[in-house]
């Protein structure tokens, strides 16, 4: 009599329907609370484990239970993959607004554009055919209006979260970095504290530091004198000295031989990772078991190392040093400290947040200054009327009063090349939605401006992809130009803005005035613009080639 009821009862098309059947049960639940790989796999397990035991019961031999179960298997699996497909395409909340079908399916599109290193150029190619607002992901959107801006990052947005992309740490550290920090109230406590070290009158005490750290640079450059040299390479260290050493009271000593050179394609290398799996944060917490490498795997353990060495080191000094880092190790008005484990986290973020920025638009600025002979000359007599070259140097004589095309020039580099040109993303809260201009966004959505399209639309910027200073200086500019000061963005707005934006110019100013007024920097007439531009790819920041340029020692 038991022989006979477990022979009927699970058939391969029971199987197939109880699989259909609980594919789209799933698909419900996750519709609710998006999975990550682990709980999916769980949730798979369970699945598959509660139907084998069903089918071990009702299955008539081993060999039929088998058969079953692989049938049912892949059934779930297809009914799942099924209803979310034509869910997202035709029944999603996001449905109405327009973009690439095969983003609407997936968020490995996204993927394969982060992976591209073309990122910044495929979202503004979207927006030029689909309009200010496109479907990015299966539930992202972006953005590219100026009204955007004010309503995803401005006073309108204060509900409006970090979105899952800043979840994964690249680093693999295990505490949270206040700039990965999603949740509104701990951000707003954590940047306290980082404010603290940022402020107008701690960047001019870090002044000096910064002077100090130019001269190592010009005494490098002057081994060079009358060369070519890459002056990517010569930045790159320079912003990583500095930010060790505001970071940390302690430089990293890059420009000298011994430094660790190998920290800022660490860094690099890093970024791009998270960058990758930012695009699919379910899949983080697996991320780091792919296979990536070794030579990678094995930079990242130094860095990791080094890091952590730094950490250790700046800790156990507590917070009477004048850096930043005293501000981070520091209690809140209440008493209340970071956790250890969420400040060691901090350390690799603060320096990688404050060089790679730094570097990338020194880089750009002598790129385009150098490019163009009139606007060298134009910007070399200012910083030659701005500074004698002897007296000790202060921000204050550079700026944008007193060497207004020196000013033009940083805001140039900063909106035609935004070292992170693509999307600071956010969130739409879990229960109620947003309104974004004339759009309302439903909750649980991610959405982000993008800064590239924003800052290169002619409609902010006439003929944005020129380089010319004089737009940012009122008495100079064409009155005939479009100029929108809203859409430039490139330290974005809002809550989670840059920290560091005073910081940054500020150190821009001095970069430039120090070095172009003890060296003539010079391109080459063969200098080759293709392969410079076909170099620059956008991994979260952007990253270049070479930047070959004369260097030659003024004796004036
Ligand atoms: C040209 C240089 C720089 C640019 C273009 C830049 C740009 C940005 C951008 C776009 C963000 C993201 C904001 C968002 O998520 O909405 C950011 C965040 C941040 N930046 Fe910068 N940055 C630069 C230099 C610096 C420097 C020198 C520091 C020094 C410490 C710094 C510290 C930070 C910090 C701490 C955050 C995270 C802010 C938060 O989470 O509240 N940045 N930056």
């Amino acid at each position: 009599m038991l022989e006979s009821n477990r022979h009927l009862t699970v058939s391969p098309s029971i199987a197939a329907a109880a699989a259909g059947a609980a594919g789209l049960i799933w698909h419900r639940v996750y519709n609710r609370s998006e999975p990550t790989i682990r709980s999916f796999a769980r949730d798979l397990c369970l699945t598959e484990a509660t139907f084998i035991a069903i089918a071990i019961f009702g299955a008539q031999t081993a060999l039929q239970t088998g058969i079953v179960s692989v049938i049912f298997f892949f059934a779930y699996l297809g009914t799942l993959g099924t209803s979310i497909a034509v869910y997202r395409l035709f029944f999603h909340p996001l449905r109405k607004f327009p973009g690439p079908w095969q983003a609407k399916l997936t968020k490995w599109t996204g993927v394969r554009w982060a992976t591209s290193g073309e990122l910044h150029f495929i979202v503004q190619a979207q927006h030029e055919k689909y309009g200010d607002v496109v479907r990015t992901g299966p539930n992202e959107l972006s953005f590219a209006s100026i009204e955007s801006i004010k309503d995803i990052h401005g006073a309108n947005a204060n509900k409006i979260t970090r979105g899952p992309y800043n979840y994964p740490s690249p680093y693999g550290a295990a505490g949270l970095s206040m700039p990965n920090t999603r949740s509104h109230h701990e951000h707003k406590a954590r940047r306290r504290l980082w404010d603290g070290g940022l402020t107008m009158n701690q960047v001019r005490s870090y002044e000096p530091r910064v002077v100090a750290q130019c001269d190592i640079l010009c005494s490098v450059l002057r081994e060079y004198d009358g060369q070519v040299v890459d002056m990517k390479l010569l930045i790159d260290w320079l912003t990583f000295d500095i930010m060790g050493d505001l970071a940390f009271s302690k430089s990293f000593g890059m420009m000298h031989d011994g430094g660790p050179r190998y920290y800022t394609e660490a860094v690099r290398r890093a970024i791009r990772l998270r960058n990758t799996i930012g695009q699919v944060p379910w899949m983080s917490t697996v991320s780091y078991l792919l296979p990536v490498d070794p030579e990678f795997r094995k930079k990242a353990q130094k860095f990791t190392t080094l890091s952590k060495a730094i950490f250790d080191e700046r800790k156990a000094k507590g917070t009477e040093p004048n850096d930043i880092f005293s501000y981070i190790l520091a209690s809140d008005k209440d008493g209340a400290k970071t956790a250890d484990v969420d400040v060691e986290a901090d350390a690799p973020s603060l320096v990688i947040a404050g060089s790679d920025t730094s570097s990338v638009t020194a880089t750009f600025l002598f790129y385009f200054v150098t490019r163009n002979k009139s606007i060298y000359s134009g910007l070399s007599d200012e910083i030659d009327r701005a500074w004698d070259g002897k007296s000790p140097m202060s921000s204050d004589m550079l700026n944008p009063d007193k060497c207004p095309i020196l000013h033009g020039c940083i805001c140039e580099a900063l909106r035609i090349w935004p070292p992170g040109p693509n999307h600071s993303q956010r969130r739409t809260e879990d229960v109620v939605g947003h309104q974004v201009g004339d759009d309302w966004i439903p909750p649980e959505t991610q959405l982000s401006v993008h800064i590239f399209t924003v800052q290169r639309n002619p409609k902010h910027f006439t003929n944005p992809l020129e380089f010319v200073p004089e737009r940012w200086i009122d008495s100079k500019r064409d009155p005939t130009w479009a100029h929108n000061t809203r859409a430039w963005i490139p330290f974005q707005a809002g809550a989670y803005a840059c920290a560091g934006k005073q910081l940054a110019l500020n150190e821009l100013r001095v970069i430039m005035a120090k070095i172009m007024r003890k060296f003539k920097i010079t391109m080459k007439d063969d200098f080759d613009h293709k392969a410079f531009n076909d170099k620059i790819k956008s991994f979260q920041s952007l990253v270049m080639g070479e930047l070959p340029l004369l260097v030659e020692e003024r004796k004036d």
